[in-house]
């Protein structure tokens, strides 16, 4: 089980000391099969790397621009400079950005890039309230797949993960039967070796009781639980417990 943590907009020097405990826990028997992987934001890589060079401890930036290159893009780095810094992973599509305008097309773009910086993406997807309202969840998958994915022959470096935009920072999670159809379908779109799909929306150590029970899942994406080492240890704990 991948247990992955997106800090977002969120920590700075003084976090990495809450690390210790994580890494502690990363190298005792009690992790069992979990995999961490840290998302902190671009400012921080640096430096998860060198505090996670004696452990198993994954590291992936939280975005990247579509291009290989070095160019006057303001604000931006690109997957090589990820890699550079010692990111393994990158998570693309995230509603997140998604909402600030970026579509299926340019995600398309990003994760190919990625890939070809040799990253592995965490690819996500999700319907908003209003969609699932009108009971769009499928159709919308289906379209975020299908382009997001258009003209990538391999892919083995991608994990999807599935986040409804209404249950994330929410505290809502969707129901145990909905959860596991939507992976089934998610996983039925890949012809050859289905994709790890881990689920991402207010995942906290109450409610890993019940998602842990959806057996088709491959881990989780977790917001802001997982910035407090505590907590996230605990999900992973309770996870296998
Ligand atoms: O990437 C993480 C997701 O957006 C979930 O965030 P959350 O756990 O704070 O709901």
């Amino acid at each position: 089980m991948y247990f992955v943590a997106n800090w977002k907009m969120y920590g700075n020097l003084s976090s990495l000391n809450a690390l210790d405990k994580v890494i502690k826990f990363s190298k005792s028997k009690e992790i069992r099969g979990g995999r961490l992987i840290y998302c902190p934001p671009n400012t921080l890589i640096g430096s998860f790397s060198k505090k996670f060079k004696d452990c198993q401890i994954g590291i992936g930036g939280q975005n990247c621009h579509e291009s290989q290159e070095y160019g006057a893009h303001t604000g931006y780095v690109n997957p090589r400079m990820l890699k550079n810094i010692g990111a393994h992973f990158v998570i693309i599509g995230h509603s997140e950005n998604r909402k600030k305008g970026e579509n299926d097309r340019l995600i398309n773009l990003k994760i190919k890039s990625a890939i070809e910086a040799k990253l592995k993406v965490i690819f996500c997807i999700g319907e908003t309230l209003s969609e699932k309202r009108k009971k769009k969840t499928y159709l919308v998958l289906s379209r975020q797949i299908k382009i997001g994915l258009k003209n990538i022959k391999n892919k083995s470096n991608i994990f999807i993960a599935y986040e409804p935009v209404w249950a994330i920072g929410s505290g809502l999670i969707p129901k145990s039967q909905d959860l596991f159809r939507i992976v089934e379908f998610i996983k039925s779109k890949f012809k050859a070796k289905s994709p790890k799909v881990l689920y991402g929306g207010s995942v906290n150590p109450q409610n890993i009781i019940n998602l842990r029970e959806i057996n088709n899942i491959n881990g989780f994406l977790i917001g802001g639980a997982s910035q407090n080492a505590k907590k996230f240890i605990d999900i992973v704990k309770k996870t296998y417990s």
